[in-house]
């Protein structure tokens, strides 16, 4: 626990004088839908097809993506946690698609004089999409304001917290929400006993998925890391052996084109045809429960699952748990305690080692032969 002394508190987050809380962004009306699309897939290569399919999963929801709101909600229990440990540090919230941009969040930075940021971002596992795109876009954003130096100087100085997939305060906030959605289960009708559990996370390409595994272990591997746990901790607290596997959802680009499987809605489908007639979906992959979660599962699976006559239950995101919460603000002062250049034990568990706060050269690149000539803060190799 840290000190309950105001003084000591205080100097516990130095070198920083802000928390930059940064995300991914979505729509908040119908007109936004379109420009937001645009704004996510700008020279990506997403059919077109497949962005008029993802503008109606928005506009079933009037237009709204929840993302905004559950940002604002974890911004306010971050800012409930550090004004209870005593840390004065603002927090701010940016975004790389839609408002508050990035830009805008460094403005609100600047104006109140901050030099030394750490950002949060709201993606637990590293991949291009989860940890290199938010280094990018930083340093695209503050070279656009002419304030990245040719030696990677900035005008304002940004460190980034670790991605904290294997932080404790994550997996038990997760374990806690799978045992509740078994809970659910049972209350739904369904027989817990007999429940296999289902991870689900974004499913990604195969290059992306190579690329994401350069001085530590590749996005999916997180994830089963983040799986074995979590279901072993359920199996424990449910008296019985849960069986789980890792399925993906989400996938867009070319069908030409590799992305990691098994789709979730395929998964179903396999798991009715040898017998399973009750699941439990853990989106272990999201913090929230944004449009991923409400669409693709909440929606799509679910009816999916009905369909194949299997009874289905979708457990809960991180969201603002309380032991999630807590991780993020011990994490803010593992990676401030860093920044000093002091020891620190950095808290994980399971059999992946800390993520590097400072990242590795030719960490997370989108693919491995197209170094993205962008450059990406935080991290050692500023030029790949
Ligand atoms: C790994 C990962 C996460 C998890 C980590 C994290 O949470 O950051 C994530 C989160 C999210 N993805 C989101 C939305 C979208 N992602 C898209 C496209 C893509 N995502 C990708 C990966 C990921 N995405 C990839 C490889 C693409 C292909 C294009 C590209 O290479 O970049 C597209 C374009 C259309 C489509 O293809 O679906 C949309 C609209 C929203 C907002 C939801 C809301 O509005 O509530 C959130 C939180
Ligand atoms: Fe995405």
């Amino acid at each position: 626990m840290p000190s309950t002394s105001p003084q000591a508190a205080v100097s516990d987050v130095a070198p920083y004088d802000a928390l930059l809380l940064y995300s991914f962004g979505g729509p908040d009306k119908p007109e936004d839908v379109v420009p937001f699309l645009r704004n996510v897939t700008a020279g990506k290569g997403i059919p077109d097809s497949r962005l008029e399919e993802v503008g109606e999963h928005y506009y079933g929801f009037g237009g709204k993506s929840p993302i905004n709101e559950q940002n604002l909600a974890l911004k306010a229990a971050l800012e409930a946690e550090i004004a209870a440990r005593g840390i004065d540090l603002p927090v701010v919230w940016g975004n790389r698609n839609w408002a508050p941009y990035t830009n805008d969040a460094i403005d609100e930075l600047e104006a109140m004089g901050a030099r030394r940021a750490v950002a949060l971002v709201t993606s637990a596992y590293s991949s291009y999409s989860g940890c290199r795109q938010y280094r990018e876009d930083l340093a695209l954003t503050l070279d656009k304001r002419g304030q990245l130096g040719p030696d990677g100087s900035t005008g304002i100085q940004f460190d980034k917290v670790r991605s904290y997939f294997n932080h404790p305060g994550f997996v038990r906030a997760n374990v806690d929400a799978v045992v509740e959605g078994f809970a659910n289960l049972a209350e739904a009708g369904g027989d817990a006993a007999k429940a296999r559990l289902v991870f689900v996370t974004h499913s990604i390409p195969d290059t992306m998925e190579a690329a994401s595994g350069v001085g530590h272990a590749t996005y999916s591997d997180q994830h089963r890391s983040v799986a074995r746990l979590v279901a072993a901790a359920v199996s424990e607290s449910l008296g019985h052996d849960v069986g789980w596997d890792l399925a993906f959802c989400s996938r867009s680009g070319p069908p030409s084109q590799p992305w990691l499987e098994p789709d979730v809605n395929d998964h179903l489908a396999a798991l009715a045809a040898d017998g399973t007639t009750d699941v439990v979906l853990s989106p272990i992959g999201f913090v929230s429960d944004h449009m991923e979660v409400a669409y693709d599962l909440d929606t799509e699976a679910l009816a999916t699952a009905k369909e194949l006559g299997i009874t289905a239950v979708r457990a809960g995101t991180v969201g603002t748990r309380a032991p999630f919460v807590q991780g993020l603000v011990d994490l803010l002062l593992e990676r401030a305690a860093l920044a000093r250049g002091e020891s620190v034990a950095e808290a994980t568990v399971g059999d992946l080692p800390a993520f590097p706060s400072v990242t590795p050269p030719g960490c997370c690149l989108r693919r491995h032969e197209e170094p993205s000539g962008i450059p990406a803060l935080c991290s050692e190799d500023m030029h790949q």
